[in-house]
């Protein structure tokens, strides 16, 4: 039988919530301490942990069939390769960033400056793009240390919180591009493969789907039983049950999480009371 071949990050930003995710579409792992390559014993899916920076010519070469990384690293990277999904971690950007005191004003301002980064071909084309002359320092990692050590004028690498530019003492100043972690796949899938990653794409649109709904419940007198439930921005229409005590149901339903903070207050006005919100596992519409 056809097995799928998913490649994921060995230890970094990405690693614990890729396994999360698989874990979380029901596909349990058999790891042993250190190995680099495990089945899932309840899915036809070998998962193989490699550096992240490989993945993208590992996908081209259809070595392996599928693989998580982020979007910055298949611009960088520029491999023939096919995005499925996007996965909604490890958002991050792609910015310039300069010293604190530093004015940077526009773009025109890195013209024959020095900018160190680790993401050399897109911050090329984005100043060829924007008719810029820079020179581009080329190194792997700490590049926030550059500025401080006289290597560079500037960088032009990733930020989240913004807390290794605020301990360097620099300041992001223009963003490249916005990045989160996606499903991308070989273009070299078989038929029975692409069945294999339709079924496993279906388990985690289930689960991102689950994330954003909650299911609600509420007791209400039954003469607001309409009322509520034409205020209550719902999937369907909702479930009512009677209580056991007279003149009283529990109306059941499924809510987008933030639309429930949106009606909240008029909920209550309404006359809803113990208003319980419960984490979804799974949904399949
Ligand atoms: N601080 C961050 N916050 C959120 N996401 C990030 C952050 N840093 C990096 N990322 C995202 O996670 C991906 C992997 O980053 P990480 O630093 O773990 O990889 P690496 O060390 O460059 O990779 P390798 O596995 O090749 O050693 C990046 O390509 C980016 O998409
Ligand atoms: O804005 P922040 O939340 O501070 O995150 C940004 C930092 O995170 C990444 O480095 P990482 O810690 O992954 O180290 P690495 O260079 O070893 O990959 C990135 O290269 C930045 O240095
Ligand atoms: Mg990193």
């Amino acid at each position: 039988m056809s097995k799928l071949k998913i490649a994921i990050q060995k230890s970094g930003r990405l690693s614990t919530d890729s396994i999360n995710l698989l874990k979380s579409c029901g596909i349990f792992i058999d790891n042993g301490k250190d190995q680099l390559k495990a089945n899932a014993t309840n899915f036809p899916l070998e998962v193989l942990y490699l550096r992240n920076a490989d993945i993208p010519q590992y996908l081209e070469d259809g070595i392996v069939d599928i693989g998580i990384v982020g979007e910055n690293l298949l611009i960088e990277k520029e491999k023939k390769v096919t995005t499925v999904q996007q996965l909604g971690f490890s958002k991050c950007k792609l910015s310039l960033a300069v010293p604190k005191k530093v004015e940077v004003g526009d773009l025109s301002y890195f013209e024959g400056k020095k900018i160190a980064t680790s993401y050399p071909n897109t911050l090329t084309k984005f100043l060829e793009k924007n008719s810029i002359n820079a020179d581009i320092h080329h190194i792997s990692g700490s590049v926030e240390i550059a500025p401080n050590i006289g290597l560079a004028d500037g960088i032009c690498d990733i930020v989240s919180s913004g807390n290794t530019l605020f301990k360097n003492g620099l300041k992001e100043s223009i963003v490249l591009l916005e990045s989160q972690a996606v499903l991308v796949k070989s273009n070299q899938l078989d038929v029975e493969k692409e069945k294999l990653l339709d079924k496993l794409l279906f388990r985690i649109k289930a689960v991102q789907k689950a994330e954003k709904f909650k299911y609600i419940l509420m007791n209400v007198p039954d003469d607001k039983v309409a009322a509520i439930s034409n205020i209550l921005p719902v999937l369907k229409s909702p479930t009512v049950l009677p209580l056991v005590e007279k003149g009283w149901s529990s109306i059941h339903s499924v809510i987008e999480e933030k639309k429930f903070w949106e009606v909240i207050d008029s909920l209550k006005e309404a006359g809803a009371e113990d208003i319980l919100i419960v984490p979804i596992d799974k949904m399949v519409l």
